[in-house]
Protein backbone atom coordinates (compact mmCIF):
# COMPACT_ATOMS: atom_id res chain seq x y z
CA UNK A 1 0.00 0.00 0.00
CA UNK A 2 1.40 3.41 -0.90
CA UNK A 3 2.19 5.57 2.07
CA UNK A 4 2.65 9.49 2.36
CA UNK A 5 3.72 12.09 4.56
CA UNK A 6 2.68 15.67 4.72
CA UNK A 7 5.36 18.27 6.06
CA UNK A 8 3.62 21.16 7.02
CA UNK A 9 -0.26 21.98 8.95
CA UNK A 10 -1.63 24.97 7.35
CA UNK A 11 -4.35 25.06 5.10
CA UNK A 12 -3.02 23.30 1.84
CA UNK A 13 -1.28 21.01 3.55
CA UNK A 14 -3.76 19.70 5.80
CA UNK A 15 -6.44 19.82 2.63
CA UNK A 16 -3.77 17.78 0.96
CA UNK A 17 -3.47 14.87 3.61
CA UNK A 18 -7.33 14.97 3.79
CA UNK A 19 -7.03 14.15 -0.34
CA UNK A 20 -4.76 11.18 0.36
CA UNK A 21 -6.47 9.65 3.21
CA UNK A 22 -9.67 10.11 1.53
CA UNK A 23 -8.06 8.51 -1.72
CA UNK A 24 -6.90 5.61 0.35
CA UNK A 25 -3.35 6.69 1.76
CA UNK A 26 -2.45 6.74 5.15
CA UNK A 27 -1.10 10.40 5.67
CA UNK A 28 1.65 10.95 8.59
CA UNK A 29 1.71 14.56 8.40
CA UNK A 30 4.86 16.71 10.36
CA UNK A 31 3.82 19.77 12.34
CA UNK A 32 5.90 21.94 13.72
CA UNK A 33 3.78 22.55 17.28
CA UNK A 34 2.86 20.02 19.37
CA UNK A 35 -0.62 21.42 20.27
CA UNK A 36 -1.34 21.71 16.29
CA UNK A 37 -0.21 18.03 16.21
CA UNK A 38 -2.50 16.99 18.87
CA UNK A 39 -5.28 18.79 17.43
CA UNK A 40 -4.62 16.76 14.12
CA UNK A 41 -4.46 13.62 15.99
CA UNK A 42 -7.83 14.52 17.95
CA UNK A 43 -9.05 14.51 14.01
CA UNK A 44 -9.39 18.78 13.29
CA UNK A 45 -7.12 21.58 12.46
CA UNK A 46 -9.18 24.24 14.21
CA UNK A 47 -6.25 27.26 13.05
CA UNK A 48 -6.65 26.57 9.52
CA UNK A 49 -9.79 24.78 8.84
CA UNK A 50 -12.42 25.31 11.70
CA UNK A 51 -15.61 23.48 11.82
CA UNK A 52 -13.62 20.26 9.32
CA UNK A 53 -13.66 16.82 10.45
CA UNK A 54 -10.35 15.35 9.54
CA UNK A 55 -10.71 11.54 7.90
CA UNK A 56 -9.29 9.18 9.74
CA UNK A 57 -6.21 7.60 8.50
CA UNK A 58 -4.33 11.21 8.94
CA UNK A 59 -1.97 11.23 12.41
CA UNK A 60 0.55 13.87 12.92
CA UNK A 61 3.78 14.32 14.62
CA UNK A 62 6.29 16.98 15.44
CA UNK A 63 9.32 14.31 14.47
CA UNK A 64 10.45 14.53 10.92
CA UNK A 65 12.05 10.99 11.08
CA UNK A 66 8.82 9.46 12.12
CA UNK A 67 7.15 11.23 9.70
CA UNK A 68 8.76 10.31 6.67
CA UNK A 69 9.59 6.90 7.58
CA UNK A 70 8.40 4.44 5.02
CA UNK A 71 6.69 7.22 2.83
CA UNK A 72 6.51 6.32 -1.07
CA UNK A 73 5.20 10.12 -1.68
CA UNK A 74 6.34 13.03 0.88
CA UNK A 75 4.27 16.27 0.78
CA UNK A 76 6.08 19.63 1.24
CA UNK A 77 3.35 22.50 2.41
CA UNK A 78 4.90 25.05 3.83
CA UNK A 79 5.69 28.62 2.77
CA UNK A 80 8.30 28.93 -0.41
CA UNK A 81 10.84 31.66 1.38
CA UNK A 82 11.33 28.82 4.25
CA UNK A 83 11.45 25.83 2.09
CA UNK A 84 15.45 25.89 1.67
CA UNK A 85 16.16 26.60 5.98
CA UNK A 86 13.36 23.58 6.15
CA UNK A 87 14.96 21.28 3.93
CA UNK A 88 18.23 21.25 5.94
CA UNK A 89 16.59 20.23 8.78
CA UNK A 90 14.52 17.10 6.84
CA UNK A 91 16.49 16.02 4.15
CA UNK A 92 18.53 13.27 6.43
CA UNK A 93 14.68 12.20 6.51
CA UNK A 94 13.72 11.96 3.52
CA UNK A 95 13.91 8.40 1.79
CA UNK A 96 15.64 7.92 -1.20
CA UNK A 97 13.11 6.57 -3.33
CA UNK A 98 9.88 8.21 -2.38
CA UNK A 99 8.40 10.84 -4.83
CA UNK A 100 9.29 14.55 -2.99
CA UNK A 101 5.78 16.57 -3.76
CA UNK A 102 5.73 20.33 -3.75
CA UNK A 103 2.27 21.85 -2.98
CA UNK A 104 4.10 25.62 -2.88
CA UNK A 105 3.10 28.73 -5.11
CA UNK A 106 5.96 30.79 -4.91
CA UNK A 107 9.46 31.75 -6.47
CA UNK A 108 12.42 32.06 -3.76
CA UNK A 109 13.98 35.26 -3.04
CA UNK A 110 17.36 36.35 -3.59
CA UNK A 111 18.27 32.79 -5.72
CA UNK A 112 15.11 33.48 -8.38
CA UNK A 113 14.42 29.61 -8.04
CA UNK A 114 11.23 27.35 -8.76
CA UNK A 115 10.55 25.39 -5.73
CA UNK A 116 11.42 22.25 -7.43
CA UNK A 117 14.83 23.10 -8.19
CA UNK A 118 15.27 25.00 -4.21
CA UNK A 119 14.23 21.15 -3.70
CA UNK A 120 16.94 19.30 -5.81
CA UNK A 121 19.09 22.03 -4.75
CA UNK A 122 18.53 21.67 -1.12
CA UNK A 123 17.32 18.52 -0.72
CA UNK A 124 19.76 16.85 -2.79
CA UNK A 125 16.75 15.55 -5.12
CA UNK A 126 16.72 13.38 -8.56
CA UNK A 127 14.30 15.61 -10.78
CA UNK A 128 13.04 12.26 -11.87
CA UNK A 129 11.26 12.32 -8.50
CA UNK A 130 10.62 15.66 -7.70
CA UNK A 131 7.00 16.65 -8.68
CA UNK A 132 4.55 19.40 -8.69
CA UNK A 133 1.16 19.93 -7.62
CA UNK A 134 -1.34 22.57 -8.55
CA UNK A 135 -4.64 24.00 -9.90
CA UNK A 136 -8.03 26.00 -8.64
CA UNK A 137 -7.55 24.49 -5.18
CA UNK A 138 -8.56 26.81 -2.75
CA UNK A 139 -8.08 24.73 0.67
CA UNK A 140 -11.18 25.32 2.31
CA UNK A 141 -13.23 24.60 -0.87
CA UNK A 142 -11.34 20.72 -1.19
CA UNK A 143 -11.29 20.27 2.58
CA UNK A 144 -15.39 20.66 1.96
CA UNK A 145 -14.74 17.87 -0.74
CA UNK A 146 -16.03 20.42 -3.47
CA UNK A 147 -15.24 18.74 -6.20
CA UNK A 148 -12.33 19.88 -8.15
CA UNK A 149 -9.24 19.25 -10.57
CA UNK A 150 -6.02 19.84 -10.44
CA UNK A 151 -2.28 18.99 -11.97
CA UNK A 152 0.23 16.82 -11.18
CA UNK A 153 3.30 17.13 -12.90
CA UNK A 154 6.86 15.65 -13.07
CA UNK A 155 9.58 15.07 -15.29
CA UNK A 156 8.92 11.51 -14.87
CA UNK A 157 5.05 10.95 -15.68
CA UNK A 158 5.19 7.55 -14.05
CA UNK A 159 5.93 9.23 -10.46
CA UNK A 160 3.36 11.90 -11.78
CA UNK A 161 0.64 8.96 -12.53
CA UNK A 162 1.79 7.28 -9.03
CA UNK A 163 1.23 10.47 -6.59
CA UNK A 164 -1.70 10.79 -8.84
CA UNK A 165 -3.40 7.52 -7.79
CA UNK A 166 -2.69 8.03 -4.94
CA UNK A 167 -4.49 11.62 -4.31
CA UNK A 168 -7.80 11.11 -6.37
CA UNK A 169 -10.86 10.87 -3.72
CA UNK A 170 -14.54 11.32 -5.81
CA UNK A 171 -13.91 14.93 -5.28
CA UNK A 172 -10.21 16.04 -6.41
CA UNK A 173 -9.81 15.07 -9.95
CA UNK A 174 -6.11 15.52 -11.07
CA UNK A 175 -4.42 15.65 -14.04
CA UNK A 176 -0.52 14.56 -14.80
CA UNK A 177 1.74 16.56 -17.30
CA UNK A 178 5.45 16.24 -17.82
CA UNK A 179 5.76 20.14 -17.88
CA UNK A 180 7.05 20.91 -14.52
CA UNK A 181 8.50 24.43 -14.98
CA UNK A 182 4.68 25.45 -16.82
CA UNK A 183 2.54 24.01 -14.04
CA UNK A 184 4.93 25.74 -10.98
CA UNK A 185 5.47 29.20 -13.06
CA UNK A 186 1.54 29.69 -13.65
CA UNK A 187 0.93 28.45 -9.79
CA UNK A 188 3.66 31.30 -8.47
CA UNK A 189 2.54 34.15 -10.99
CA UNK A 190 -1.42 34.14 -10.36
CA UNK A 191 -0.39 35.19 -6.49
CA UNK A 192 1.02 38.48 -8.05
CA UNK A 193 -1.70 38.85 -10.82
CA UNK A 194 -4.59 37.94 -7.73
CA UNK A 195 -2.78 40.62 -5.48
CA UNK A 196 -3.10 43.16 -8.59
CA UNK A 197 -7.01 41.95 -8.89
CA UNK A 198 -7.53 42.62 -5.29
CA UNK A 199 -6.19 45.97 -5.63
CA UNK A 200 -8.55 47.05 -8.71
CA UNK A 201 -11.39 44.89 -6.28
CA UNK A 202 -10.35 47.83 -3.44
CA UNK A 203 -10.27 50.83 -5.56
CA UNK A 204 -13.70 50.33 -6.72
CA UNK A 205 -13.02 49.28 -9.83
CA UNK A 206 -15.35 46.96 -11.57
CA UNK A 207 -15.31 43.69 -13.89
CA UNK A 208 -13.90 44.75 -17.16
CA UNK A 209 -10.53 46.20 -15.38
CA UNK A 210 -10.32 42.87 -13.43
CA UNK A 211 -11.07 40.75 -16.95
CA UNK A 212 -8.56 42.80 -18.48
CA UNK A 213 -5.81 42.28 -15.32
CA UNK A 214 -6.61 38.42 -15.31
CA UNK A 215 -6.15 38.33 -19.07
CA UNK A 216 -3.07 40.44 -19.55
CA UNK A 217 -1.91 38.90 -16.20
CA UNK A 218 -1.98 35.61 -17.83
CA UNK A 219 0.03 37.04 -20.92
CA UNK A 220 2.55 38.33 -19.01
CA UNK A 221 2.66 34.35 -17.46
CA UNK A 222 3.18 32.97 -21.08
CA UNK A 223 5.79 35.18 -22.09
CA UNK A 224 7.97 34.64 -19.08
CA UNK A 225 6.68 30.84 -19.19
CA UNK A 226 7.50 30.42 -22.62
CA UNK A 227 11.29 31.86 -22.14
CA UNK A 228 12.06 29.60 -19.29
CA UNK A 229 11.06 26.51 -21.13
CA UNK A 230 7.29 25.83 -20.71
CA UNK A 231 4.65 24.46 -22.69
CA UNK A 232 2.35 27.32 -23.48
CA UNK A 233 -0.28 24.39 -23.51
CA UNK A 234 -0.24 24.75 -20.00
CA UNK A 235 -1.08 27.81 -19.40
CA UNK A 236 -4.97 27.39 -20.78
CA UNK A 237 -5.03 24.51 -18.76
CA UNK A 238 -5.83 23.94 -14.91
CA UNK A 239 -2.48 25.42 -13.27
CA UNK A 240 -2.80 28.73 -15.98
CA UNK A 241 -5.81 29.86 -16.35
CA UNK A 242 -7.46 27.49 -13.92
CA UNK A 243 -5.95 28.82 -11.07
CA UNK A 244 -5.40 32.37 -11.99
CA UNK A 245 -9.51 32.80 -12.59
CA UNK A 246 -9.94 30.85 -9.13
CA UNK A 247 -7.91 33.05 -7.21
CA UNK A 248 -8.69 36.49 -8.96
CA UNK A 249 -12.36 35.80 -8.46
CA UNK A 250 -12.58 33.82 -4.86
CA UNK A 251 -12.87 36.00 -1.52
CA UNK A 252 -11.15 33.08 -0.16
CA UNK A 253 -7.97 33.56 -1.58
CA UNK A 254 -5.66 35.35 0.53
CA UNK A 255 -3.17 37.09 -1.93
CA UNK A 256 -6.57 38.81 -3.33
CA UNK A 257 -7.50 39.61 0.12
CA UNK A 258 -4.11 41.06 0.67
CA UNK A 259 -4.26 43.36 -2.72
CA UNK A 260 -7.59 44.32 -1.84
CA UNK A 261 -6.68 45.40 1.56
CA UNK A 262 -3.95 47.71 -0.11
CA UNK A 263 -6.64 48.95 -3.09
CA UNK A 264 -8.61 50.44 0.02
CA UNK A 265 -5.95 52.41 1.32
CA UNK A 266 -3.94 49.88 4.06
CA UNK A 267 -0.36 50.29 3.89
CA UNK A 268 1.72 47.29 3.24
CA UNK A 269 2.68 46.64 7.08
CA UNK A 270 -1.17 47.36 8.01
CA UNK A 271 -1.68 44.48 5.95
CA UNK A 272 0.79 42.46 6.95
CA UNK A 273 -0.41 42.69 10.43
CA UNK A 274 -4.11 41.19 9.46
CA UNK A 275 -2.78 38.77 7.57
CA UNK A 276 -2.52 35.53 9.55
CA UNK A 277 -2.17 33.05 6.26
CA UNK A 278 1.04 32.84 3.76
CA UNK A 279 -0.19 35.12 0.83
CA UNK A 280 2.65 34.25 -1.19
CA UNK A 281 2.48 36.83 -3.83
CA UNK A 282 3.86 39.20 -1.27
CA UNK A 283 7.69 38.22 -1.77
CA UNK A 284 7.05 36.61 -4.83
CA UNK A 285 6.31 39.37 -6.78
CA UNK A 286 10.05 40.53 -6.20
CA UNK A 287 11.55 37.34 -7.35
CA UNK A 288 9.26 36.82 -10.71
CA UNK A 289 10.01 40.46 -11.25
CA UNK A 290 13.70 39.56 -11.10
CA UNK A 291 13.25 36.64 -12.71
CA UNK A 292 11.82 38.14 -16.01
CA UNK A 293 13.95 40.90 -15.98
CA UNK A 294 17.16 38.17 -15.97
CA UNK A 295 15.14 36.90 -18.95
CA UNK A 296 14.48 40.32 -20.07
CA UNK A 297 10.91 39.40 -20.37
CA UNK A 298 8.39 42.62 -20.06
CA UNK A 299 5.97 41.90 -17.22
CA UNK A 300 4.16 45.26 -16.83
CA UNK A 301 1.55 44.16 -14.24
CA UNK A 302 4.08 42.38 -12.05
CA UNK A 303 6.07 45.15 -12.06
CA UNK A 304 3.50 47.81 -10.62
CA UNK A 305 2.17 45.18 -7.82
CA UNK A 306 6.27 45.05 -6.87
CA UNK A 307 6.14 49.19 -6.98
CA UNK A 308 3.21 49.02 -4.29
CA UNK A 309 4.41 45.80 -2.13
CA UNK A 310 7.86 46.74 -1.78
CA UNK A 311 8.58 50.87 -3.42
CA UNK A 312 5.47 51.99 -1.52
CA UNK A 313 3.61 53.33 -4.47
CA UNK A 314 -0.06 53.72 -4.14
CA UNK A 315 -2.12 51.51 -6.14
CA UNK A 316 -3.93 54.52 -7.61
CA UNK A 317 -0.51 55.61 -8.60
CA UNK A 318 0.33 52.56 -10.49
CA UNK A 319 -3.25 52.28 -12.67
CA UNK A 320 -2.00 55.00 -14.58
CA UNK A 321 1.92 53.43 -15.29
CA UNK A 322 0.04 50.79 -16.48
CA UNK A 323 -2.50 52.31 -18.43
CA UNK A 324 -0.35 55.23 -20.14
CA UNK A 325 2.34 52.83 -21.74
CA UNK A 326 2.83 52.89 -25.72
CA UNK A 327 0.04 50.90 -27.35
CA UNK A 328 1.25 47.79 -28.99
CA UNK A 329 -0.04 44.60 -30.85
CA UNK A 330 -1.71 42.61 -28.33
CA UNK A 331 0.39 39.12 -28.99
CA UNK A 332 3.30 40.94 -28.92
N1 LIG B 1 -4.26 27.49 1.05
C1 LIG B 1 -4.54 27.25 -0.22
O1 LIG B 1 -5.69 27.35 -0.63
C2 LIG B 1 -3.47 26.83 -1.15
C3 LIG B 1 -2.12 27.05 -0.87
N2 LIG B 1 -1.16 26.68 -1.76
C4 LIG B 1 0.25 26.90 -1.48
O2 LIG B 1 0.67 25.98 -0.46
C5 LIG B 1 1.76 26.50 0.26
C6 LIG B 1 1.47 26.39 1.75
O3 LIG B 1 0.36 27.21 1.97
P1 LIG B 1 -0.73 27.01 3.09
O4 LIG B 1 -0.78 25.66 3.64
O5 LIG B 1 -1.97 27.55 2.51
O6 LIG B 1 -0.14 28.04 4.16
P2 LIG B 1 -0.66 28.35 5.61
O7 LIG B 1 -0.28 29.74 5.88
O8 LIG B 1 -2.07 27.94 5.74
O9 LIG B 1 0.22 27.36 6.51
C7 LIG B 1 1.63 27.48 6.55
C8 LIG B 1 2.20 26.26 7.23
O10 LIG B 1 3.62 26.36 7.22
C9 LIG B 1 4.09 26.36 8.57
N3 LIG B 1 5.23 27.23 8.68
C10 LIG B 1 5.27 28.59 8.66
N4 LIG B 1 6.53 29.03 8.78
C11 LIG B 1 7.30 27.94 8.89
C12 LIG B 1 8.69 27.72 9.08
N5 LIG B 1 9.54 28.73 9.16
N6 LIG B 1 9.13 26.45 9.16
C13 LIG B 1 8.28 25.41 9.07
N7 LIG B 1 6.96 25.53 8.92
C14 LIG B 1 6.48 26.79 8.83
C15 LIG B 1 2.92 26.84 9.40
O11 LIG B 1 3.08 26.39 10.74
P3 LIG B 1 2.40 27.15 11.99
O12 LIG B 1 0.94 26.87 11.93
O13 LIG B 1 3.08 26.53 13.15
O14 LIG B 1 2.71 28.63 11.81
C16 LIG B 1 1.78 26.13 8.69
O15 LIG B 1 1.75 24.78 9.03
C17 LIG B 1 1.93 27.96 -0.23
O16 LIG B 1 2.98 28.02 -1.13
C18 LIG B 1 0.61 28.26 -0.92
O17 LIG B 1 0.75 29.20 -1.98
C19 LIG B 1 -1.48 26.06 -2.92
C20 LIG B 1 -2.78 25.78 -3.23
C21 LIG B 1 -3.87 26.15 -2.38
O1 LIG C 1 -3.47 28.74 -4.65
C1 LIG C 1 -4.59 28.90 -4.24
C2 LIG C 1 -5.77 28.38 -4.94
O2 LIG C 1 -5.42 27.52 -5.99
C3 LIG C 1 -4.82 29.68 -3.00
O3 LIG C 1 -4.61 31.02 -3.23
P1 LIG C 1 -4.22 31.99 -2.01
O4 LIG C 1 -2.87 31.55 -1.55
O5 LIG C 1 -4.26 33.35 -2.59
O6 LIG C 1 -5.27 31.79 -0.95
Amino acid sequence: MTRAAVFGTGSWGTAYAAVLADGGTPVTMWGRRQAMVDQINAGSNEDYLPGIRLPEGIRATTDPVEAAADADIVVLAVPSQTLRANLAEWAHALPRRAAIVSLMKGVELGTTKRMSEVIAEAGGIEPGRIVVVSGPNLAKEIAQKQPAASVIACIDERIAEMVAEASNPPYFRPYTSGDVIGVELGGAVKNVIALAVGMAEGLGMGDNSKASIITRGLAETSRLGMKLGADPVTFSGLAGVGDLIATCMSPLSRNRTFGLNLGKGMTVDEVVAVTRQTAEGVKSCESILQLAHDHGVSVPIIEQVAAVVHDGRSPKEVVGALMLRALKNEAE
